[in-house]
């Protein structure tokens, strides 16, 4: 039985994380952290679940008192960040879809499990159908070395470019030969016209109500266009794949980012 806890019970993917656990019969969710509500269990708050779960404020003293093996962490960058750092350091294994870490908090991340030997995985995006799609946009970038990424989502999001685009484009660099695209002498009228440079390709945010969260990577050659794009029209979309990471976590001493190395 792997004991959960879940910081961000009240967020849109903590909800929907709580369904999760309660429909598998191998997971027990023992501790919610949320900003809000500290002392009180689940069933005190309205809108959250019937259950006698108790809820912290503070993520040491959840980790101190709580006996746990996963936290999923599902709030905001800053703070999903320290949440990571200190379950691991409780020997809490973190599954985290909380997107926006920098390079340095992945790495101090990566270091402190190698150091604790203890497994955490990280994922941009849980839903397979998104992995797939970054896979064969890298597979895409081999033979197309124009490309652009347009993400879009829904307008709370705090963090751009999206986890997703990312990822999308750190997959796509391994694979494309670099290129700077666009004219030599092209000018942007309004700044940020054509987007994020990354590595010589671009990255373009769309934010708007009534998205949820989707993504086309476009490429494009002489006479031709290839796109290929994601939509997830729901945050059902990404509960098997918190599932998977949840199986994987427990068996791993490192840090595993991007559940394409987990399928
Ligand atoms: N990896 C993946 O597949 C997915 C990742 N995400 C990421 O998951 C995170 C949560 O997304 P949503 O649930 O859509 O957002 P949301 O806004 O609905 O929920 C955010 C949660 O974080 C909590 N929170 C906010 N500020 C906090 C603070 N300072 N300290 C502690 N808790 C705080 C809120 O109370 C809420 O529970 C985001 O980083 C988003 O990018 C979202 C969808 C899929
Ligand atoms: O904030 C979201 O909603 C999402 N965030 C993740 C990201 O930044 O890529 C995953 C998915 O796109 C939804």
């Amino acid at each position: 039985m792997k004991r959960i806890i879940i910081a961000g019970p009240r967020g849109k993917m903590g909800s929907e994380a709580i369904k999760l656990v309660q429909s598998q019969e191998d997971m027990h969710l023992v501790a919610c952290i949320d900003r809000r509500n500290n002392g009180r269990t689940l069933q005190d708050v309205e809108g959250l679940p019937n259950l006698e779960v108790p809820i912290f404020e503070d993520a040491v003293e959840c980790f101190s008192e709580i006996e746990a093996d996963i936290l999923i962490e599902l709030t905001v960058p800053e703070q999903g960040y320290k949440h990571t750092k200190a379950a691991m350091e409780h020997g809490i294994r973190p599954v985290v879809g909380t997107t926006g870490f920098t390079e340095e908090q992945l790495d101090e991340l990566r270091w402190l499990a190698s150091e604790r030997k203890i497994g955490c995985i990280i994922a941009p995006n849980f839903a397979i159908g998104a992995v797939l799609m970054m896979k064969f946009s890298q597979i895409a970038a081999q033979y197309f070395p124009d490309v652009d990424i347009i993400e879009k989502h829904h307008d709370n999001k705090l963090d751009a470019p999206s986890g997703t685009a990312v990822k999308t484009a750190e997959m796509i660099k391994a694979s494309r030969e670099y290129k700077e695209q666009g004219h030599a002498k092209e000018k942007e009228i309004y700044p940020g016209a054509r987007g994020a440079d990354y590595d010589g390709m671009r990255i373009h945010s769309v934010r708007l109500p009534g998205l949820v969260a989707h993504q086309e990577v476009i490429f494009g050659s002489a006479g031709q266009t290839l796109t290929i794009k994601h939509d997830s029209i729901n945050r059902n979309s990404f509960m098997e794949g918190i599932k998977l990471a949840s199986d994987k976590v427990m068996e791993i001493e490192e840090v595993i980012y991007g559940l394409e190395n987990v399928l």
